[in-house]
């Protein structure tokens, strides 16, 4: 697995003003100047900032954080797959566990938007993850296998899919699965998408994501079949991305 590319990529939520701008520009000049070694580095900021983030860029990859699943229409507040990459934008998440939870976003409609960006022609980073209750029934490898039988979109390549996955219970508190249970579950997912995907699941990119810091990207991302990282809160200061993203210099 190693000629895969690892992608580090930042997914601002829902954080981020014309100022933040600033932030993407000090992360892309030091991505080029080669801060992230091999790895593509890659920020996902709010919708309102996609377009100046392209211009802010200079060449590195932006991302959409979600799309809805037609090119156009009425749907109040929503965006397109389209209207994204007529943005600019390469890359779209969709199913994070916060558009799962807050916006009951089922399997159904994940592989629904994932299939759209791969239609407009964006590359589709599909979220996965099990809560904490989930984990303790001993549930995690159930609740992810469905998850990616369910939301993958059909059709999908290595160049065109991007997996992360995100234990529910990890994101925003601090907490990371054991590096054990990392490996375990990027494993099942490595041998899930090989079985979906023949000839291209072994080169998808799985990354991890879940309170991913400076102190803790090392031994996260040298993990087998971690191929990079998804990360919310230290993506928003270049300082703390750089030395998530520094680990693949
Ligand atoms: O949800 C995440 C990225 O999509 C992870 O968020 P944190 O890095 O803030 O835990």
């Amino acid at each position: 697995m190693t000629d895969i590319r690892p992608l580090a990529a930042g997914n601002w939520k829902m954080n981020g003003l014309a100022a933040s701008l600033a932030e993407l520009t000090a992360i892309a000049r030091a991505a080029q100047a080669g801060e992230a070694g091999r790895a593509e580095v890659l920020i996902c900021p709010p919708a309102t900032l996609v377009a100046a983030a392209v211009q802010a860029a200079g060449g590195m990859p932006v991302g959409g954080q979600d799309c809805h699943a037609a090119a156009s229409g009425a749907h109040t507040g929503d965006i397109s797959a389209e209207m994204l990459k007529d943005a600019g934008a390469t890359y779209v998440i969709v199913g994070h566990s916060e558009r799962r939870a807050d916006h009951g976003e089922s399997d159904e409609t994940v592989r629904a938007k994932a299939e759209a960006a791969l239609r407009a022609g964006l590359i589709a980073i599909v979220c996965v993850g099990e809560t904490r209750d989930q984990r303790e029934a001993g549930q995690t490898l159930a609740v992810v296998g469905a998850q990616i039988s369910g939301s993958l979109p059909h059709g999908a390549t290595a160049a065109t899919l991007v997996v992360a996955y995100e234990p529910v219970w990890a994101i925003g508190t601090g907490l990371t699965p054991t590096i054990e249970d990392v490996a375990e579950v990027h494993a099942f997912i490595r041998h899930e998408l090989i079985d979906l995907l023949p000839g291209e699941g072994e080169k998808v990119r799985i990354l991890y994501g879940g309170s991913v810091k400076p102190s803790n990207a090392a031994e996260l991302m040298g993990v087998e079949n971690v191929n990079g990282a998804l990360v919310g809160g230290a993506s928003l200061t270049a300082k703390d991305f750089l030395a998530i993203a520094g680990v693949y210099k």
